[in-house]
């Protein structure tokens, strides 16, 4: 077992990493909850297969489970679905006492954090992380969201859960195309971490690979994300470094209309930058082909039609990191060394015209 602390201000959570954890559901949660009325979040996908498991292990725990569950995909994260699932809570007279148990991959994670949060101005919250993306990143870290129309994470609150449980036995009924876009966030962090990560990924040249290093991957990722949040949980400095590849990669999700995958878009954002870095010789250039053979080698994609048309700079205009027209860029001076480069909005079109 490894445990990962997230230590937030007056708050810690246990971040449980253990292949096992899948059979200790109940005694886990039961250790951080005292009985109370649990929300068990799911989507269509993942509830056939383990919902009816982890209720039974919460209700021999003495607890009371109304199952929830969504249909599967991005389009769940919508205030739609947030609303529907609070107005499920308050029809089963839940209360402050009561709490909400995501399981399932990132757009779990994200959706039943805002319901959490939002319901009675927040209620407790615990994930059970069964994608790659949620046990490398998307669990941790508070960061919950929906979307609104075309814009990405646009709604959300940072809201950090009591216990987060990872079980790499999970991702035997992941789907490649699913574990792949994770592995899309571990490249990414290993790039912000150093060169010791950064060379783990390097050894990654299939997916049975990162099937086999899964747990490896996870417990580093956790630890540097962990230690990110624990120093700027609300990303006024250096927890926007994790947003590296997503500025472009947010506004080509979007305009893939549901045909790229979050992590996909993800790595097609880091190429892109990068690329575009190196050139300016901000970031070195030897990064580029090393970026380029790990996303590869495990089949994701480097680049998109959609990168510089017209549509994908209006979508740059909703980014977090836009402050007054100008937006805060996140590149590799090296790896390790995340910069922020800041480029004016106006001047994106001209800057990314030869990518
Ligand atoms: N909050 C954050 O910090 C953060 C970080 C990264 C990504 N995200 C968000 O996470 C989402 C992407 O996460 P994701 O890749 O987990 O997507 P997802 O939650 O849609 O899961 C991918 C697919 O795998 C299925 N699935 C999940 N676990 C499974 C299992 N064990 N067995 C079989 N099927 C399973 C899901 O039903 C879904 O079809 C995006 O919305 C992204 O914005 C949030
Ligand atoms: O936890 C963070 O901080 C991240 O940026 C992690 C990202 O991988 C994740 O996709 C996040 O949801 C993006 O956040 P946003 O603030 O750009 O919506
Ligand atoms: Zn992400």
């Amino acid at each position: 077992m490894t445990t990962v602390t997230v230590n937030v201000g007056q708050q810690a959570y246990d971040v449980k990493i253990d292949d096992n954890n899948h059979t200790r559901i109940g005694d886990e949660v039961a250790a951080v909850w005292s009985s109370r009325q649990i929300a068990l979040i799911t989507d269509s996908h993942v509830g056939p297969l383990y919902l009816a498991d982890t209720t039974r292990q919460l209700e021999a725990a003495g607890f009371h489970v109304l199952p929830l569950e969504v249909p599967a995909g991005e389009q769940s994260k919508s205030l739609q679905v947030a609303g529907d699932l609070m107005s499920a809570l308050a029809e089963h007279g839940f209360t402050r006492s009561d709490g909400v148990v995501a399981l399932g991959g990132g757009v779990i994670g994200d959706l039943a954090g805002v319901v959490a949060s939002l319901y009675m101005r927040g209620i407790a919250y615990i994930q059970i992380a069964t994608s790659l993306t949620a046990q490398v990143d998307s669990s941790v870290g508070g960061k919950t969201a929906v979307n609104l129309g075309a814009t990405k994470n646009i709604a959300g609150t940072f809201y950090q859960p009591d216990l987060v449980l990872v079980d790499q036995t999970y991702l035997a009924t992941l789907p490649d195309r699913d574990l792949v876009e994770g592995y899309a966030e571990v490249v990414k962090t290993a790039a912000l971490a150093g060169s010791e990560f950064f060379d783990l990924t390097g050894k990654i040249r299939s997916i049975p690979d990162i099937r086999t290093h899964a747990q490896a991957l996870s417990a580093r990722a956790i630890a540097y994300k962990a230690a990110v949040v624990m120093a700027d949980e609300k990303e006024a400095g250096q927890r926007q470094f994790l947003n590296f590849g997503h500025t472009l990669g947010h506004a080509i999700e979007l305009l893939a209309h549901g045909d790229l995958r979050h992590g996909e878009a993800v790595a097609i954002g880091m190429m892109a930058l990068t690329e575009r870095m190196a050139r300016d010789g901000i970031s070195p250039v030897d990064l580029v082909p090393a970026l380029q053979s790990r996303l590869t080698a495990v089949g994701l994609p480097i680049t998109s039609d959609l990168l510089g048309t017209p549509a994908f700079f209006d979508r740059l205009v909703n980014d977090k990191k836009n402050h007054a027209g100008t937006l805060n860029l996140v590149a590799l001076a090296e790896v390790g060394q995340p910069v922020i480069v800041p480029k004016a909005l106006s001047a994106m079109p001209e800057f990314m015209a030869s990518i």
